[in-house]
């Protein structure tokens, strides 16, 4: 048996149609996935239960969840025709500019791996897991489209489908299925389920909504805009693209609730010294809030005030028009942090110098002068460049190849509810 192999020693895995998943309670529960018993499910050392699933199939005895390994997620392929291998292995071989930028917005695919329960084989596609560099992940799955079955779908699976999450289908072309927070407040993680998404309506989702994003201590800008950049990009690719209709995709969100917490105690050890300055008739505590969070136009919005957001500031009927980041600010984004810890440490040594009579000092001390700045910038670099929160495309089991040659309006609506209601989100943080 191979060193990735999984062993289930109780009974085997069945799915029927009758016999569905049905894992989570309505509201908030503080359950992991593995601790409902995975019927016991054993695995070896390097395959592990993933338990930061927020919503899909389950491992709970009759079907498998995910299953995580070194920094990847692996999907078991549960139906006999597995159209989201297909859909993958598409976008990876095809040069064409609807593939070639869809293959940004979606995780990278590893191929597939074969893993053994119980004497019997399961097909796993591998993805990179969106959340290996977040310590605290928050996640949200939100399914997108008012149709979210594929045409080829029985009456009875259309009944079904069309029959959830009524009411933020029919309104907004979004629903939610499930996600995971990790409560800044409480310091608990909190699971929504299924059940709960389907009570949402218009209103209600927007509270949703605001439970994933923490705003019970206050809607946080940042993180904002970087959901809001990454919605755009995927809303002017569904704008133009004309080859695929995605139904019961999802969008990914998700964010490290470190940084969030990071920022709370930051604004607190700010809130002091300003409250005591109250005393002294200078601005309030409030004016100064509001004079440092002025609502920014758009085209000159920065990722924690100093990364672009790559926003060029003009707007067409297509959306808004973005441009590439500068190659520095590329270059700073995607080297590793050990790298730029081993420049700092360089640097530091390169500052730790013995002065001799044969130095010129001016030219030395400008040297210095030069270094010090370098590595303040890198030391700041480190901390503002470095993302803490990503949306990605998921879940294409149920993907269309267009023969009409026509706009997927089921998805782009959805995706266009989502831009509003996190633009809504991003106003409300310019009046805080
Ligand atoms: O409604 P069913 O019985 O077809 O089950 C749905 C699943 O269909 P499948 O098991 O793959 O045939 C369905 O899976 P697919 O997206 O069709 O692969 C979902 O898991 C769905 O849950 P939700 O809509 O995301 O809450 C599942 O629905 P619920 O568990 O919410 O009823
Ligand atoms: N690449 C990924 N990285 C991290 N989590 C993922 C990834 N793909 C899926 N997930 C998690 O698994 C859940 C279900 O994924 P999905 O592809 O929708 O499965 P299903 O087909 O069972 O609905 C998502 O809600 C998300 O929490």
């Amino acid at each position: 048996m191979g060193k990735s192999d999984i062993i289930i020693t109780t009974t085997k895995i069945e799915m029927s149609e009758t016999d569905r998943p049905k894992l989570f309670t309505i509201g908030p529960c503080q359950k992991d996935p593995d601790e409902y018993g995975s019927g016991g499910l054993k695995l070896s050392s390097d395959v592990e239960m993933y338990t930061n699933q927020a919503a899909g199939h389950m491992t709970n005895g009759k079907t498998i969840g995910l299953l995580k390994q070194n920094g990847t997620v692996l999907k078991p392929i549960l139906k006999t025709k597995c159209s989201e291998k297909e859909f993958y292995e598409e976008i990876n071989k095809s040069n064409d500019d609807c593939s070639v930028q869809l293959k940004q917005f979606v995780p990278q695919y590893c191929g597939t791996k074969t893993v053994t329960f119980d004497n019997n084989k399961i097909d796993c596609i591998v993805l990179e897991d969106l959340t290996k560099n977040f310590k605290q992940p928050c996640i949200l799955d939100v399914k997108i489209g008012r149709q979210t079955w594929a045409p080829t779908a029985s009456y009875e699976k259309m009944m079904r489908e069309d029959n959830k999450y009524h009411e933020t289908k029919r309104d907004l072309g979004i629903c939610i299925p499930g996600f995971l927070v990790y409560d800044v407040a409480s310091g608990k993680v909190d699971r929504y389920d299924k059940d709960y998404g389907k009570t949402l309506n218009r209103e209600s989702i927007k509270e949703a909504l605001k439970l994933f994003l923490n705003a019970n201590v206050g809607l946080n800008r940042d993180l904002l805009l970087q959901f809001v950049v990454e919605l755009w990009k995927i809303l002017r690719w569904a704008r133009l693209e004309k080859k695929f209709q995605l139904f019961s995709s999802s969008l990914l969100f998700v964010y490290d609730a470190k940084r969030l917490k990071k920022k709370v105690v930051a604004q607190h050890a700010t809130e002091k010294p300003l409250r005591e300055t109250r005393n002294q008739s200078l601005p309030s505590y409030d004016t100064n809030l509001k004079r440092f969070n002025l609502y920014k136009p758009l085209s000159l919005l920065k990722l924690n005030d100093s990364v672009p957001t790559g926003f060029s500031g003009l707007f067409t009927k297509e959306g808004p028009i973005l441009c590439s980041l500068p190659s520095k600010i590329k270059h700073f984004c995607s080297t590793s942090v050990r790298d730029k810890t081993r420049r700092s440490s360089e640097q530091v040594n390169r500052l730790r110098r013995v002065h001799s009579f044969q130095n010129n000092y001016d030219k030395d001390l400008q040297k210095i002068r030069k270094d010090y700045k370098d590595m303040l910038r890198t030391l700041v670099d480190e901390e503002e460049c470095e993302t803490w929160a990503v949306v990605k495309m998921i879940d294409f089991a149920h993907v269309h190849t267009i023969a009409h040659n026509e706009v997927d309006r089921n998805y782009l609506e959805g995706i266009e509810s989502l831009v509003k209601l996190f633009e809504e989100f991003l106003g409300e943080t310019g009046n805080s």
